[in-house]
C-alpha cells in the first residue's frame, strides 16, 4: 500500500494554510469591490487582483504611486456582531492596482534547484486528488515548517547575499514561500495585512485541537478571521484591566524565585544546569495565579513533588513545546501516521487540557455561586477565567484554548526572555551596574509604577529582548494577490519576516550585535512610526496582545534578582536556537552572589 492510499484510507483531513485561507475568505464574501474608472489619460496597466505592496521608498508611509488610482473596498453587507466600521475597512484594505512596472512572480528570485524540481513535478501524470494530498504533505507547507523550525537565521544570511533583500522559493510540490529580508517590506506587507491576518505556524496542535478534540475554534494563536478577533477584543480589554491587578502576584512569585535560587546554589554561588527549568516554574506561577486566582505551588522552597499539579504542568508545558517541534520540522509524517512525535503532543496536550478544563468547570461553579448570593462580580473579586466566562462572545471552550495558549506559549516566551535577560546583564557587567544603581534609588516596597519610572530598565528589557527574541521568526499567508516590492504575489503564498534579522541589521541599530541599553534611552526608535521596540512582540494585529504583562513580569523579577545578587556567568555564549518557539542553547549557569 503507498502512502497516498493510507492517506485516503485513514481518512485525513489535512489542515493547511489552504483551509485557513478558505476560513478567511469566506468572512470576506461578504466584501464587493466597487472599481472607481481610472482618470481618462490614465496611461497605466490595470492588474486588478495585484493590490499594492510597494515599498520602493523607505521611511515613508506612502503606499500609493502618484500614477495610480484607487479601487477601495465596500462593505455591503456585515453581520451584527463583526460589524466594522466601512470607513476602517476601506482604509484597511484600500489598495491601488496599477502599475504598470509591476513584474511578474516569477522572475523573482530564488533558488533554482528547486525551481527545477518544481517544474518537473508538472511532468508526473498525477491525479489531482493524489496530488493535492502530496502538496499538502510535502508542499510549500513543508518547506515553511522546515525554515519556521530550523535555526535558519545563519541560511537567511546567505541568501540576501545570493538574491537580494526579496527570496521566493518554490514548493518543490506546489505552493510558494516568499521571505522578506527587509523590515520595510514586512513593515508594508504588515500595514496592509486587512482585518483579519492569517498565520500559519502550528499545524500539529491546530489538528490536535480541531480533528482529535473537536473544539471549534483552535486558540488565538492558531485561528484567523472574526472569530479570533473577536476572542482578542475581549483579551486585550480584560488583560488591562488584571494587568495592574496582579502585580502583587508577580512581586510575591519573584520573592519565592529568591528563596529558591538560595536553595538550590551551591557553594560557589552558582544554580545547577536545570536552571531553565526553575525560570518555567516561576513563569507558571505568574501566568497561572493571574488567570485562576490561585497560587499554585511551582516555587516550593523545597521543589515540588513530581505527581503534584504543578509537576505535572510544568512537565506537560516542556514536553508539548518538544512534541510541537518534532512534529512541526520536517516532513510532517504524523499528518498520515501517528508518529512518536504526535502521540507526545496527544499524551501531553491531554495532561493540560484535562487539568486547565477543570479550572474551567470550578470557574463556572464559583460564578453560579457568586451570582446566587448577589457578588459584586468586579475585577477585585473575580479572576480573569471567570471574567472571561461572563463574555457572551466567548464559548468556555474558547476560554479553555486561550488559557492552554496562554499558559504554553506565553510562559515558554517569557523563561526564554528571563535566561537571555540575566545572560546579558551577567556579561555587560557595566550595563549590570548602572541598572543597580538606578534600582538602589527605589522604595524597598516595589510598585508598578516604579517600574515605569526606571528608564533603564526598560531599556535593558528592549535591548535583551533585541538580541534574543523568544519568537525570531513571524509568518503569514497572502490572503489575496499582492504586489510585494513590485512583484505580483498570489494569494495562499507563505510569507516569512525573519524579525531576529531585522533587529541584528547594522542599518537600523549600530554595533547591532552588542547589548547596549543605552541605545533606547535618547531616541524612541522607529521606522515608518512603528516602534522598533516593539519588534520582538511582533507586528500588526496579531502581535502579542500579552505586552505590558510580559514587561510588568521581566522588569518586577530583574529588580528583585538584582536587589540581592550581582549575577554573573562564566561559561562560553549562550546562543538562541532561533527556531519559531526559540530557547537558549546551553545550560544557564549562573552564580548568584550576595551582595553586601
Ligand atoms: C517576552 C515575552 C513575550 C514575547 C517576546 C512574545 C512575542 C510574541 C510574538 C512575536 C507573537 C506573534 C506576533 C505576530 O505574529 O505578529 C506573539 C503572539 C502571541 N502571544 Fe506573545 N510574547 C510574549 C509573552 C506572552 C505572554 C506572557 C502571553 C500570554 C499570557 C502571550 C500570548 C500570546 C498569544 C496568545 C499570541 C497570539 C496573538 C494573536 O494571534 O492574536 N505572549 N507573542
Amino acid at each position: 500500500m503507498n502512502i497516498i492510499n493510507l492517506l485516503h484510507l485513514k481518512g485525513i483531513k489535512l489542515i493547511t494554510p489552504r483551509f485557513r485561507f478558505q476560513k478567511a475568505t469566506l468572512i470576506n464574501v461578504n466584501v464587493n469591490t466597487n472599481t472607481v474608472k481610472p482618470p481618462e489619460d490614465s496611461q497605466n496597466v490595470v492588474e486588478p487582483n495585484f493590490p499594492s505592496i510597494n515599498t520602493s521608498t523607505f521611511g515613508t508611509n506612502s503606499m500609493q504611486p502618484s500614477n495610480a488610482y484607487f479601487q477601495p473596498k465596500i462593505i455591503e453587507e456585515v453581520s451584527s456582531e463583526n460589524k466594522i466600521e466601512s470607513s476602517e475597512y476601506i482604509e484597511s484594505t484600500s489598495k491601488l492596482y496599477a502599475f504598470k512596472d509591476s513584474l511578474p512572480f516569477d522572475l523573482m528570485p530564488g533558488p533554482q534547484s528547486i525551481k527545477m524540481l518544481a517544474k518537473l513535478w508538472n511532468f508526473f501524470p498525477l491525479a489531482s486528488r493524489y496530488e493535492e494530498s502530496i502538496q499538502k504533505l510535502v508542499g510549500a507547507d513543508n518547506i515553511f515548517g522546515y525554515l519556521s523550525w530550523y535555526n535558519s537565521l545563519p541560511l537567511f544570511k546567505r541568501m540576501i547575499n545570493e538574491y537580494g533583500p526579496l527570496v521566493r522559493l518554490h514548493g518543490p510540490f506546489g505552493g510558494n514561500v516568499v521571505i522578506l529580508l527587509r523590515l520595510e517590506d514586512a513593515m508594508t506587507l504588515i500595514k496592509s495585512e486587512g482585518l483579519f491576518p492569517i498565520r500559519s505556524c502550528i499545524d500539529s496542535l491546530e489538528q490536535y485541537r480541531l480533528q482529535y478534540r473537536k473544539y471549534k475554534q483552535a486558540g488565538p494563536f492558531l485561528t484567523c478571521g472574526p472569530e479570533w478577533k473577536k476572542m482578542r477584543n475581549v483579551v486585550e480589554g480584560l488583560l488591562c484591566d488584571y494587568v495592574d491587578n496582579q502585580f502583587k502576584v508577580i512581586d510575591e512569585a519573584s520573592n519565592e524565585f529568591i528563596n529558591r535560587i538560595l536553595h538550590i546554589r551551591n557553594k560557589q554561588d552558582e544554580v545547577l544546569s536545570s536552571f531553565y527549568n526553575e525560570i518555567n516554574k516561576w513563569s507558571l506561577e505568574c501566568i497561572c495565579s493571574i488567570l485562576l486566582n490561585k497560587r499554585f505551588g511551582f516555587l516550593e522552597s523545597a521543589g515540588i513533588n513530581f505527581s503534584s499539579e504543578p509537576a505535572r504542568i510544568l512537565d506537560s508545558v516542556k514536553e508539548v513545546v518538544t512534541a510541537i517541534h518534532r512534529c512541526e520540522f520536517g516532513i510532517h509524517f504524523w499528518k498520515i501516521v501517528e508518529t512518536p512525535g504526535w502521540k507526545n503532543l496527544v499524551k501531553y496536550c491531554d495532561v493540560l487540557d484535562t487539568i486547565f478544563n477543570k479550572y474551567v468547570h470550578k470557574a463556572q461553579d464559583s460564578l453560579r455561586h457568586k451570582k446566587n448570593s448577589n457578588d459584586n462580580l468586579t475585577v477585585q473579586n473575580i479572576s480573569f477565567l471567570e471574567s472571561l466566562l461572563l463574555k457572551e462572545e466567548i464559548s468556555s471552550e474558547d476560554s479553555l484554548t486561550l488559557l492552554l495558549d496562554m499558559v504554553i506559549i506565553g510562559s515558554t516566551a517569557v523563561t526564554h526572555a528571563v535566561a537571555f535577560l540575566l545572560y546579558h546583564l551577567a556579561r555587560y557587567t557595566n550595563a549590570q551596574r548602572k541598572l543597580y544603581e538606578e534600582i538602589k534609588k527605589t522604595s524597598a516596597k516595589l510598585t508598578r509604577q516604579d517600574l515605569s519610572n526606571m528608564p533603564y530598565l526598560q531599556a535593558c528589557l528592549k535591548e535583551s529582548l533585541r538580541l534574543k527574541q523568544p519568537i525570531p521568526i513571524l509568518n503569514r499567508v497572502l490572503p489575496e494577490n499582492s504586489l510585494i516590492h513590485n512583484y505580483q504575489v498570489p494569494k495562499n503564498t507563505h510569507v516569512l519576516i525573519p524579525t531576529q534579522l531585522y533587529s541584528l541589521k547594522e542599518e537600523y541599530f549600530e554595533d547591532s550585535l552588542k547589548f547596549k541599553p543605552d541605545r533606547w534611552l535618547y531616541d524612541d526608535l522607529e521606522l515608518s512610526n512603528f516602534k522598533l521596540s516593539a519588534l520582538s512582540f511582533g507586528c500588526g494585529s496579531k502581535s502579542c496582545f500579552a505586552q505590558a504583562l510580559a514587561e510588568m513580569q521581566l522588569g518586577t523579577l530583574v529588580v528583585q534578582i538584582l536587589r540581592k545578587f550581582r549575577v554573573a556567568y562564566q561559561y562560553g555564549e549562550i546562543n538562541s536556537t532561533n527556531q519559531m518557539l526559540a530557547a537558549p542553547d546551553r545550560p544557564l549557569r549562573f552564580s548568584f552572589i550576595d551582595r553586601d
